[in-house]
Formats: C-alpha cells, sequence, structure tokens
C-alpha cells in the first residue's frame, strides 16, 4: 500500500526547495505527499526577498487535520523560522506519537537569506532533536549547533558525536560545503557510514539538502533501514544534481523526476 508521507517545510516560490522540492521527491519516490506550511517565502533562484511566517495556531490546524485523519509513515522538517512555530511542531508531534522523523535543521539560504531566526536556534536543538530519528545539517548548520569548526572529515565525525549526544538517534552530516568529494557522514552512536559521491561541478545546486531529508523521509516510511535509507537518497540526489536544470538567473534547482522520465522515454520532449 501507498505510504503517506509529510513534509513541515516552508514554501519556495521558485520550486526549488522547500516545500516544492519535498513534495516532488515525494512523488519520485512512490510515496503520497502532503505539506504541513510553516512559512511563504518569495524567492528565485537569486536570493529570498519577503518571508510571511504562517501563525502557530495555523501551523497547529494543519497537523490537527493531517494527523487526525490519515496514517502518517514518516515526517521531514525543514524551515521552521520562529520559537513559537518550533515548539508547536514538537508538541504536536509528541501528541500524535510520530515516527521516522527526518529534521533538516534549515537556517540559511544558500543566497545568505536566515530562515530560522538566529534567535530559535537553541530551541530547534532542544525541542526537535530529541524527537528526530535522523537529523541532517550541513556544515554551517553542524557549526552552528556544535559550537566546533569543521573543515575535515574527521572534523564532522566529532561534530556527529556532540550532535548525538543531543538526543537524535542518526545524525548525517553533509559534505556539501567541503572541498573535493561530497562525503556525508552518518553516526549512529555506534559506528560511522561514510556516503561518498565526487564533486560535481555545477551552480545548480538550490534544495539540495530538502530534496535528501525528503528522500530519507520516503526510504523510512517504505520501511528501509536507516542506512539503506540515507544509502538511496544519496543515489537520488546525485543523480538529481548531475542532471540540474539551468533555470533562472541564479542557483537552479535539481532534476526530481530523471531516472523516471528516461525510463519513460520523455527526456526529450
Ligand atoms: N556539487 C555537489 N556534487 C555532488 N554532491 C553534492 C554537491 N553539492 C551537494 N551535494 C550533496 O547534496 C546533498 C545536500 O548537501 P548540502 O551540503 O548541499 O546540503 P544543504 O546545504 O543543506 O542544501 P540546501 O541548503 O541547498 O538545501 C548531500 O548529499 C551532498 O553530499
Ligand atoms: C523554503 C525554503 N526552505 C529551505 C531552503 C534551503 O535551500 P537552499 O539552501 O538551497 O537555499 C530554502 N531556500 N527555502
Amino acid at each position: 500500500m501507498m505510504k503517506n508521507v509529510l513534509t513541515i517545510a516552508g514554501s519556495d516560490s521558485s520550486g526549488g526547495a522547500g516545500i516544492q522540492a519535498d513534495l516532488k521527491t515525494f512523488a519520485a519516490h512512490g510515496v503520497f505527499g502532503m505539506s504541513v506550511i510553516t512559512a511563504v517565502t518569495a524567492q528565485n533562484t537569486q536570493g529570498v526577498f519577503a518571508v510571511q511566517d504562517i501563525t502557530p495556531e495555523v501551523i497547529a490546524k494543519q497537523m490537527d487535520a493531517i494527523f487526525s485523519d490519515i496514517a502518517v509513515a514518516a515526517v521531514k522538517i525543514g524551515m521552521v523560522s520562529q520559537i513559537e512555530t518550533i515548539k508547536t511542531i514538537a508538541a504536536k508531534l509528541t501528541e500524535y506519537g510520530a515516527i521516522n522523523i527526518v529534521v533538516d535543521p534549515v537556517m540559511v539560504s544558500k543566497s545568505g537569506y536566515h530562515l530560522l531566526n538566529p534567535a530559535a536556534e537553541a530551541t530547534l536543538a532542544l525541542e526537535l532533536l530529541p524527537q528526530a530519528t535522523i537529523v541532517t545539517p550541513n556544515i554551517p548548520e553542524a557549526e552552528v549547533i556544535t559550537g566546533q569548526t569543521i573543515a575535515t572529515l574527521a572534523d564532522m565525525e566529532a561534530a556527529a558525536r556532540t550532535i548525538f549526544a543531543l538526543g537524535p538517534r542518526n545524525v548525517l552530516i553533509k559534505g556539501g560545503h567541503l572541498d573535493g568529494d561530497s562525503t556525508d557522514i552518518l553516526f549512529d552512536g555506534q559506528e560511522f557510514v561514510h556516503f561518498k559521491s565526487h564533486r560535481i561541478e555545477t551552480k545548480n545546486t538550490h534544495g539540495t539538502g530538502c530534496t535528501l531529508s525528503s528522500a530519507i523521509a520516503a526510504n523510512l516510511s517504505r520501511g528501509l533501514p536507516v542506512t539503506d535509507a540515507v544509502a538511496e537518497a544519496k543515489e537520488y540526489i546525485t543523480i538529481a544534481i548531475e542532471h540540474s536544470l539551468t533555470i533562472g538567473k541564479g542557483v537552479g534547482p535539481t532534476h526530481h523526476f530523471y531516472t523516471l522520465y528516461k525510463n519513460a522515454g520523455l527526456l526529450d520532449q
């Protein structure tokens, strides 16, 4: 039976990141996507120009509407903006006993806009990380959460240990921001697993983190163990970046449906 997967995140008007990337990723994985919108951003490949946060009351109502009616097999959490937003989401996840929770601790957009109020960073770590099946910070986010500097794979492993101590069951530190190969490191409290891909030379990496975390959530919803869920998600994002789309004048999006379109003979249309 098709699994139902929820994203709790912000809307990206240009469709490359946030809710839009998440729903496309869910569709590409054959799961039924649902969304709780935390904020509406006016955004394109060049920057973020305005943000309207959705009130905690309306976020709570969106979660009630979904969880009171539909079985949710996994939840991905992205942009969460404000302290009260985070507290509301954390309380509702507890109330409904949500499972397979993937927390992507989105802080600053590629274009440099603070999508998370810096005053809410500690709340995110305290309230959401303990509920996470897996948390997926990029390097700058891992540096903020830990206060540690990360320049090497060994630094990534050390930061993963520090973040694990905050309560998530697994930590995946993404290596997209280091030079050289793009290696993501998974830590389950016991062992490290490295997921390596060669660095793809492209400027089009808008929404890569959103896409990876949604792919992990989709894979967890199908019952895959965490290591397999991450391995398959890493393959998916690598293909999506390899075939990224030069849309707009700035940092373009990735291609969510490359393999599906290829198999259906749709690529030349
Ligand atoms: N140039 C690249 N070549 C290959 N893989 C990449 C590249 N850039 C990012 N990745 C991969 O994409 C995934 C997302 O990593 P990244 O560090 O870019 O996350 P992020 O900064 O949170 O993304 P975003 O903020 O755009 O959502 C990781 O699996 C990473 O290894
Ligand atoms: C609504 C929303 N959520 C997340 C991101 C992060 O993606 P990126 O770092 O590629 O800008 C974004 N830009 N917008």
